[in-house]
């Protein structure tokens, strides 16, 4: 089975409103698929249809193979799951807390609880009604990654967590990629998915705006350009490259600005018409991209291959 996930015109309506339009995805095994979009566009949704938490309005979800509804007990067992809202109580402590889950999850060695708490620098004497937001999100991350499962689907699972164990979470994340491991994952920030993710899906108002592999958004990403000349040239002399916008020329004339998108060949070989004497481009900037599905700039999906039929 190459894939890990398979959604089919997948449609969730709440009353009249719409959490989810007709999503067609497939996650691949062995990847780490970043799912981002704005507050509200419908990751939860999707995450929640993935383990049966809520039931389609139409369309088929496959997880691992199995149907979500019919095969609960069995898929449980081969997914760690972080709810965005995860929430743990009782009296016990974090310790306790973990090795109930543990046992719920078959058994899971101590020694395995211990080293991600430790990592995740998760105190486990604390009580849990006493966790502060950012605790009790370490405590979501050990009990989905515990008994190594074959899938982890994780719902903004860097939410209050602090720069140093956001790194540690993906460190773990690409060791969990290493180890065959694959991972689905929401997300807001374009830049922690930009690290470990393979593939990125953008969801907007519950419909996919694009699919592709961090490399190919990088390479149709916007980057600023400056260039210097010996001699005076004029913005006309570029107005035909493709892909460049937002050009600028100095009083001298000698120094043109502007944006990139795409690659850069057609405006490199225009400048080897001058004599350049300087150059410089920034890295292209993923989250001005990111934005510009958010703003609403792309009507037609995006995708690396042709939609299923
Ligand atoms: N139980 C519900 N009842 C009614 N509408 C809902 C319900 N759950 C979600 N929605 C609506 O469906 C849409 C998608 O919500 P969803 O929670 O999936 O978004 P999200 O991308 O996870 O956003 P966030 O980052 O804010 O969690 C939103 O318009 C939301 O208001």
């Amino acid at each position: 089975m190459a894939n890990v996930i398979e959604l089919r015109e997948l449609t969730k309506t709440y009353g009249t409103r719409r959490g989810l339009t007709g999503l067609t995805l497939d996650v691949r095994r062995g990847e780490v698929f970043g799912y981002l979009g704005p507050n509200g566009a419908g990751k939860s949704t999707t995450i929640r249809l993935l383990l049966d938490l809520i039931r389609p309005t139409a369309g088929h979800v496959s997880v691992l193979g199995l149907h979500p509804r019919a095969d609960g007990v069995a898929l449980r067992a081969r997914v760690g799951y972080l709810a965005g809202d995860f929430v743990c109580d009782g009296r016990q402590n974090v310790r306790g807390y973990l090795q109930f889950l543990g046992r719920l999850r078959g058994g899971v060695p101590q020694a395995r609880i211990d080293e991600l708490a430790e990592r995740l620098g998760l105190d486990q004497s604390t009580s849990i009604k006493k966790l502060s937001k950012g605790n009790r999100q370490k405590v979501g991350l050990v009990q989905a990654f515990m008994h190594t499962p074959e899938l982890l689907i994780l719902d903004e699972p860097s939410a209050g967590l602090d720069p140093l164990v956001q790194q540690t979470f993906l460190d773990m994340v690409a060791e969990a990629r290493e180890g065959g491991q694959s991972v689905f994952m929401s997300s807001h920030i374009m830049s922690e998915v930009e690290a470990v993710a393979d593939r990125v899906g953008i969801i907007r108002d519950g419909r996919l705006a694009a699919v592709d592999t961090v490399e190919n958004l990088r390479t149709g990403a916007v980057r600023d350009v400056e260039v210097t000349f010996e001699s005076p040239v004029s913005v006309a002399q570029f107005s035909e490259v493709p892909g460049l916008d937002r050009l600028a020329l100095d009083e001298a004339g000698t120094t043109l600005t502007g944006q990139i998108s795409g690659s850069p060949d057609a405006f490199v070989k225009a400048l080897a018409l001058h004599t350049v004497t300087g150059l410089r481009a920034t890295e292209p900037a993923l989250e001005e991209l990111f934005h510009s599905y958010y703003a609403g700039a792309e009507d037609a999906p995006r995708t690396e291959t042709a939609p299923a039929a």
